[in-house]
């Protein structure tokens, strides 16, 4: 019952994705319960979307994979009751197991909020 995407998860994101050529995009709106500062998405719900965003870019593809790392640059507070846009692409594979990918969160009106960069692990889903 993923925290991210998973519709039967009532605590959840419950974010759905698409493929638009090689971005991966979906759409969120945080409401009060996702707040940090009074307004504004709490910072670690905020790399939740981007981590969740990055790895179904890998999903969408059939690559089972874990986050290994993340770097997030918060550029502008995103404030709640705002449809945001998340998207998502793949910048290098490395030995074909080490996946570098990048997102960012876009604000209406076209303003990048909010970076990230994060190595992402192919994995033997058995293992898990
Ligand atoms: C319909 C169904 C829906 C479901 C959809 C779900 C969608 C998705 C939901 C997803 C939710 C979102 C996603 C989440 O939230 S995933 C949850 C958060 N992530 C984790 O919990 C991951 C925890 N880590 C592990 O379990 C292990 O580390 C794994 C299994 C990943 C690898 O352990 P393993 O023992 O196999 O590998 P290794 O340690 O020998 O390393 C192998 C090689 O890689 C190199 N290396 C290692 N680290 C790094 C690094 N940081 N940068 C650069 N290189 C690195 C390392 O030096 C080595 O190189 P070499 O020595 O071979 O040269």
């Amino acid at each position: 019952m993923c925290f991210g995407c998973s519709p039967a998860n009532p605590i959840g994101l419950k974010l759905k994705f698409k493929m638009d050529g090689d971005i991966c995009r979906t759409e969120f709106e945080a409401g009060e319960e996702h707040q940090g500062w009074n307004g504004y998405m709490h910072g670690g719900l905020i790399a939740a979307l981007l981590d969740e965003t990055m790895a179904w870019w890998l999903w969408l593809k059939d690559i089972s994979i874990m986050t290994v790392e993340m770097n997030t640059r918060y550029s502008i507070g995103v404030p709640i009751k705002t449809r945001l846009v998340v998207e998502s692409w793949c910048e290098e594979v490395k030995r074909d197991r080490l996946y570098l990918m990048a997102g960012r969160i876009i604000l209406p009106g076209g303003k990048t909020a909010v970076k990230a960069t994060a190595k992402f692990m192919k994995i033997d889903p058995a293992q898990i």
